[in-house]
C-alpha cells in the first residue's frame, strides 16, 4: 500500500461498510436483514416488541422478523417492498448501512440508485430455484455498479434438507455465469434467513460447510482497495463569498473530494480554465485539515484569485481528468418511456448541470447471455446498452471503472424532471 493510501485509510471511515441487498421476490432479504439485526442484537427493545405483538396478532409462530424491515404498513398490507430503504446498524467490528432493495422485475432501477454508492452486494437465490434471471441481471448491475465483492446467499436451505449438493449445483451455475463477471470477490454462504442458520451464528444443520457466516464476512470484507486514492479530483460544488469588511477578498471552494489527496502547498489546476494556483487552506465543518481525501467534504482556499465557480473542477496540473463532450457510456435505463435515440435529455455530472443529445445507440446487452442483441436496439425500462451522447458542455470526467463519482452521469428527463438514465462512462 503507498503512503497516500496508508494516509487515506485514516481519513476513509473504514469502519463502515454500505452493502445492498438483491433478489428476487420473496427470496427473503427482508427476513435476512430483520435476522442480521436481530441476532447481532441491534434492535431497540421497544421495537422487538412491538413486532412481536404484532406477529402474535397476525398469527405467526414465529417473529416475523421481515417486519422489521417492511417499512410502512401499506406495503405491509401488499405484502411487497416498493422502494429503497436505507438501515443502519452495528457492531462492534463495524457499522453497516444497508440499501435494502426490491426485488420485483420493474425496481431494478431501485437497485441502481441503492447499489451506486455501495461496497458489497448481498445477493440471495431460494436454495429450490436456484439462479435465474433476476439472479443474473442484479449480478450483471453490481458489476457495471463495480461492486468489487459479492455474496451470494443460498437462502431457505431449509426447505431443501439443508442438501450440500444442492448448495453446490447453485454455486457452480453463479460461477459460471460470473466469470464473464467484472467482481474480483465472490463469496458463497447457503443460510436460512428464517432460522438463522449461518446469517450470524454458525449452523449445527451443515456441518459441512466449512466457510464463514454472513455477519462475519461483512465484517471482514477489505474495502479500502476499492477506492480513487490516485486521481485527485474536486469538483466544486459552491464559492463562498462571505463579503465581510474583515476578509473583503475571501473565496472558498467548497464540495465532495471525488479522489486523490490534497495539502495546502499543493500546485493545482483548475478546468475549465487552466490557471494554477496553490492550496492555502483547507477546511473541514470542524476543522483546518493537513490533508484531504476522498470522500471528504471540505471548504478549500487557493493562494490566487482565479476565476472558478460552481461545477468546475480542481485537480493536480500532471494528473488531470479527460475534458470532453464526446461521451461513451453504458446505461441502465430506468423510466417508462424508452431512450429517445435522437433525444436531448439534462445530464448531471459531480456538480455540473449540463444538456446532452444522444448521438448512437450502439447496441443493447442481453443481460443472461451477457452478448449483444442483434438488430433490437430499442432501450426500455432496465435495459442496459451501449450510447454514445454530446454534451453542450465539455465534462471534466474519468472512466467508471477508474473512478465512480467522476465517471458517472445522471441523464434527467428536461421537462419531467425525473432521473430517467444512470451512465457509466467507459
Ligand atoms: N422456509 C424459509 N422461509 C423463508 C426463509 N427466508 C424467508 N422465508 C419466507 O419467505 C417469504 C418471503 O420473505 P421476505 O423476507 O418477505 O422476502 P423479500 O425478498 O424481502 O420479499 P419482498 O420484500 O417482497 O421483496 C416469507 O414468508 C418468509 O418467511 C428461509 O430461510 N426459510
Amino acid at each position: 500500500m503507498s503512503t497516500n493510501e496508508t494516509e487515506a485509510n485514516k481519513y476513509l471511515d473504514m469502519d463502515l461498510l454500505r452493502f445492498t441487498t438483491a433478489g428476487s421476490v420473496d427470496d427473503g432479504k427482508s427476513t435476512l436483514i430483520g435476522r442480521l439485526l436481530y441476532d447481532s442484537k441491534s434492535i431497540f427493545d421497544d421495537r422487538m416488541e412491538a413486532i412481536e405483538e404484532s406477529s402474535k396478532k397476525k398469527g405467526d409462530e414465529y417473529t416475523n422478523l421481515a417486519l422489521l424491515t417492511d417499512g410502512l404498513s401499506a406495503e405491509r398490507e401488499q405484502g411487497i417492498t416498493i422502494d429503497v430503504a436505507y438501515r443502519y446498524f452495528s457492531t462492534p467490528e463495524r457499522k453497516f448501512i444497508i440499501a435494502d432493495t426490491p426485488g420485483h422485475v420493474q425496481y431494478t432501477r431501485n437497485m441502481v440508485t441503492g447499489a451506486s454508492t455501495a461496497n458489497l452486494a448481498v445477493i440471495l437465490v431460494d436454495a429450490r430455484n436456484g439462479v435465474i434471471e433476476q439472479t443474473c441481471r442484479h449480478a450483471f448491475i453490481a458489476s457495471l455498479l463495480q461492486i468489487k465483492h459479492i455474496v451470494l446467499c443460498v437462502n431457505k436451505m431449509d426447505l431443501v434438507d439443508y442438501s450440500e449438493e444442492q448448495f453446490h449445483k447453485i454455486k457452480d451455475e453463479f460461477k459460471t455465469f460470473s466469470s464473464k463477471l467484472d467482481v474480483p470477490e465472490i463469496h458463497y454462504i447457503p443460510i436460512s434467513a428464517l432460522y438463522g442458520d449461518n446469517v450470524v451464528e454458525e449452523s449445527d444443520n451443515m456441518p459441512w460447510y466449512k466457510g464463514s457466516t454472513l455477519l462475519y464476512t461483512l465484517e471482514n470484507v477489505q474495502v479500502s482497495g476499492d477506492y480513487d486514492h490516485v486521481d485527485s479530483r474536486f469538483p466544486v460544488q459552491w464559492v463562498t463569498r462571505p463579503q465581510s469588511t474583515e476578509y473583503p477578498d475571501y473565496r472558498g471552494y467548497a464540495g465532495q473530494i471525488a479522489g486523490g489527496v490534497f495539502k495546502p502547498g499543493d500546485e493545482v489546476v483548475a478546468l475549465p480554465s487552466g490557471f494554477t494556483s496553490e492550496i492555502k487552506e483547507i477546511h473541514t465543518f470542524e476543522n483546518e485539515e493537513e490533508e484531504a481525501f476522498s470522500p471528504m467534504s471540505v471548504t478549500m482556499t487557493l493562494e490566487d484569485d482565479i476565476d472558478i465557480s460552481r461545477g468546475d473542477m480542481i485537480a493536480k496540473p500532471d494528473n488531470q481528468p479527460t475534458v470532453g463532450q464526446d461521451i461513451d457510456m453504458m446505461v441502465c435505463w430506468l423510466n417508462k418511456e424508452p431512450l429517445d435515440p435522437h433525444g436531448k435529455y439534462a445530464i448531471k455530472h459531480t456538480t455540473k448541470d449540463a444538456r446532452c443529445v444522444i448521438k448512437e445507440v450502439k447496441y443493447k446487452v442481453n443481460i443472461n447471455t451477457l452478448h449483444r442483441v442483434e438488430g433490437d436496439k430499442e432501450i426500455g425500462l432496465n435495459d442496459i446498452g451501449r450510447i454514445k451522447i454530446r454534451t453542450t458542455k465539455p465534462l471534466f470526467y474519468d472512466s467508471y471503472k477508474r473512478n465512480r463519482k467522476t465517471g458517472s452521469i445522471i441523464i434527467i428527463d428536461e421537462y419531467t424532471h425525473e432521473t430517467v438514465g444512470a451512465g457509466m462512462i467507459l
